[in-house]
């Protein structure tokens, strides 16, 4: 997961980039970037860090121009490490490119000995998004049929990118002097949006929020294997570009990976969480008898919507127990186990009173490697809960994720291959309850009827692509670099309190 943005405008853009850039913040917190173009010629600057971190004065100055775009990086392929990774990412021929993607190509390695041996194109990194750029240069290099590029060449070569690449992505992507070209791969995996504002300016985002958040009014999603060309000029064209298209995207968008104040495909991602908090309250009555719980806590931040709505439904109070350290990011998305468990009790901090003596039960959106969820029961008994009873708005976290969220091991899942009871004991609470997977489906699914399903597969095991082998998965995760730390003991999953040590 990454957040990406571009713009066509008739003002300088440079302000608006780094705006947009803030609200995806939550979408990638390693490295930063940004291209602005000024007659033909582009200006760049990207770094690793925040985006407040990265964009200083200086660089903002020194990105003129009405037409540019911007990501924030949140690595799942390549080189955690690497400055040369982030994006966006430079070609020169045809015409100049500059390209940003949200995503995961899961035949990156295959296309990077095709576009050596095959395409005489030279890639200088691991990361799946140059290879994804190299192609996309190499088909538009066939494409065209002269200067100036024709709107229908650029189509045909997304027509083409779309037959060679697989996996997921959500592109942007300026060719100077020409505009802009956006598009989504046809599962819809990951998403994207376009929005205007009154003064003719168009944007495309990951999220509406970052449309919103700038002044700018949501249009549309852009469709699965969809391109949008936008032309210096503001005009837009569209074309369907892909052979076979259906709307599946991630499910865990809505679980966790948008702002809630974001509409993702017709789905506000706020009422998918009120709406897993409802089927998973009826799951808990099912476990825990609601007048054993004394109090709902949710473990902030992303799962409050859904333990908001689960309270309400039970009739029993909300409180919050924990307080969050707003500096500290997320936690689930930065690389390295042993960052991730120290940054938990960095970021939450308990407020002993909600806890003495109580039945607490905590409500937390997913449970994945399960760093957070055991320090966090072992806060709320250490601040004298009584009961400690964990409920989790989606289900077991089994497969890993091959689409651009990092999860990459089912060897690091705390849930792989364990019982409810196994993951149980391994927390430590009292009592686990999670979310099913038909039930997840239904809670978000029934708000956009026009979905043809979900890519559910860290969840169930099914793949929206069809073409995952266990081999793929081994060599995504070997192209890796920096997921675990250097010095990181603790980078293996967590283990059974006896069982699995013996
Ligand atoms: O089982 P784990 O591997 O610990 O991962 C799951 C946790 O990580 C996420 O929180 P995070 O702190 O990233 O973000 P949030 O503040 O948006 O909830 C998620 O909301 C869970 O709390
Ligand atoms: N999470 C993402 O979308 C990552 C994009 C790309 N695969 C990278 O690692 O840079
Ligand atoms: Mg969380």
């Amino acid at each position: 997961m990454c957040g990406i943005v571009g713009v066509v405008s008739s003002a300088p853009v440079n302000q608006l980039i780094y705006d947009a850039l803030l609200l995806l913040q939550h979408r990638g917190q390693d490295a930063a970037g940004i291209v602005t173009q000024l007659g033909h010629k582009f200006f760049m600057h990207k770094a690793k860090g925040m985006v407040r971190d990265v964009f200083r004065t200086r660089n903002m100055r020194a990105l003129p121009g009405n037409v540019g775009l911007g990501q924030v990086r949140y690595p799942t392929a390549g080189n955690a490490y690497s400055e040369e990774e982030a994006q966006p990412f430079y070609v020169n021929a045809p015409f100049g490119i500059v390209l940003v993607h949200n995503g995961n190509l899961t035949n990156a390695q295959a296309l990077r000995a095709e576009l050596f041996s095959t395409d005489h194109r030279h890639t200088n990194t691991e990361s799946d998004s140059e290879v994804l750029l190299n192609v996309l240069a190499h088909e538009l290099e066939k494409a065209t049929r002269g200067v100036p590029l024709q709107v229908d060449d650029v189509f045909a070569a997304v027509r083409s990118v779309h037959r060679r690449i697989k996996g997921s992505y959500a592109v942007v992507a300026l060719i100077a002097g020409h505009g802009l070209l956006a598009f989504r791969d046809p599962h819809g995996i990951r998403p994207l949006g376009l929005g205007r504002c009154n003064d003719g300016t168009v944007m495309v985002a990951s999220e509406s929020v970052a449309l919103e958040g700038t002044g700018h009014v949501f249009e549309r999603n852009i469709a699965p294997g969809e391109a949008v060309f936008i032309g210096l000029d503001g005009t837009v064209h569209a074309q369907q570009c892909a052979d076979k298209a259906s709307l599946t995207p991630c499910i865990f968008e809505f679980v966790y990976l948008a702002r809630p104040d974001s509409e993702l495909d017709g789905i506000s991602v706020y009422q998918a969480r009120l709406n897993l908090g409802e089927t998973l309250a009826k799951r808990v009555i099912s476990t825990v008898p609601p007048q054993e719980i004394d109090v709902v806590i949710p473990i902030p931040e992303s799962s409050r919507p859904s333990a908001t709505q689960l309270a309400h439904l039970l009739g029993i109070p909300y409180r919050e127990g924990f307080v969050k350290n707003r500096y500290v990011g997320r936690t689930f998305i930065m690389p390295g186990q042993g960052v991730r468990k120290k940054s938990v009790r960095q970021k939450l901090n308990v407020i002993g009173s909600e806890f003495k003596g109580r039945n607490v039960l905590l409500v937390d959106d997913s449970i994945v490697r399960g760093t957070t969820s055991r320090e966090i029961v072992q806060m709320a008994r250490d601040a004298g809960a009584r009961k400690v009873y964990l409920a989790s708005a989606a289900p077991p976290v089994r497969y890993p994720n091959v689409y651009g969220i990092d999860m990459p091991t089912e060897t690091e899942l705390v849930a792989h291959g364990r019982t409810v009871e196994e993951v149980r004991a391994i927390i430590g609470c009292d009592a686990l309850i999670y979310q099913d997977v038909e039930g997840m489906k239904k809670a978000i699914g029934s708000l956009n009827p026009q979905l043809d399903g979900f890519d559910a597969s860290c969840f169930d095991g099914v793949y929206v692509t069809g073409d995952i082998t266990a081999g793929d998965i081994a060599r995504l995760n070997q192209g890796r670099v920096g997921a675990t730390e250097e010095g990181d003991e603790d980078t293996s999953r967590l283990a059974l309190p006896n069982a699995e040590a013996a």
